[in-house]
């Protein structure tokens, strides 16, 4: 049978089945089969939006005017700091991530596909676990992805 939260809907369109997933909201023709892949996974992230950020306002800052260059030098600094071990990514999108998320450390919570934007939830599904993405751009701006699960 379908793994959880897939069920089979009729297209009346194409005259023939397909699959719906009510929570992430994707539909696919293929039958889902369970456990062929990573239903859903934990990630904490860090972003740096720029003037060019989908909404360039956060809780740190009114008006985002960086240019998208300057934020890949900031997240790249932050980046250095975590990978030699001088700084957790919990401890710097604490006070510098511009996603509300800051308040819990960057932690985003468990996802599945079909809920983040593509490249994030791509680099994200492309991780293991307790390993850091490199820069990653999305319409919010550019992050750091830690996967803890
Ligand atoms: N847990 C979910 N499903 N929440 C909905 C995610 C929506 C999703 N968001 C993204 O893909 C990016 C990557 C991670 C954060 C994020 C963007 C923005 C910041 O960028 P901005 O929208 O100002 O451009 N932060 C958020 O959404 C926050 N609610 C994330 C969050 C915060 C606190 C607790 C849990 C999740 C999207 N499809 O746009």
């Amino acid at each position: 049978d379908l793994p959880e939260n897939w069920v089979v809907r009729h297209s009346r369109t194409y005259n023939k089945d397909y699959y719906f997933n009510t929570v992430t909201k994707e539909s696919r023709w293929e039958a889902p089969t369970a456990g062929t892949e990573i239903e859903r996974v934990r990630a904490s992230h860090l972003l740096v939006k720029s003037r060019e950020s989908r909404r360039p306002s956060s809780w740190r800052e009114e008006n985002i005017t960086r240019t998208k260059e300057e934020a890949l030098e900031i997240l790249t600094e932050y980046q250095q700091k975590i990978e030699t071990g001088q700084e957790t990514l919990s401890a710097l999108a604490t006070n510098f991530s511009d996603c509300s998320s800051a308040k819990r450390g960057g932690d985003l919570g468990y996802f599945e596909r079909g809920q983040m934007q593509k490249a994030f939830e791509d680099a994200t599904f492309a991780l293991q676990v307790g390993e850091l993405s490199k820069p990653v751009w999305t319409d919010s701006g550019v992050h750091l992805i830690l996967r803890t699960a």
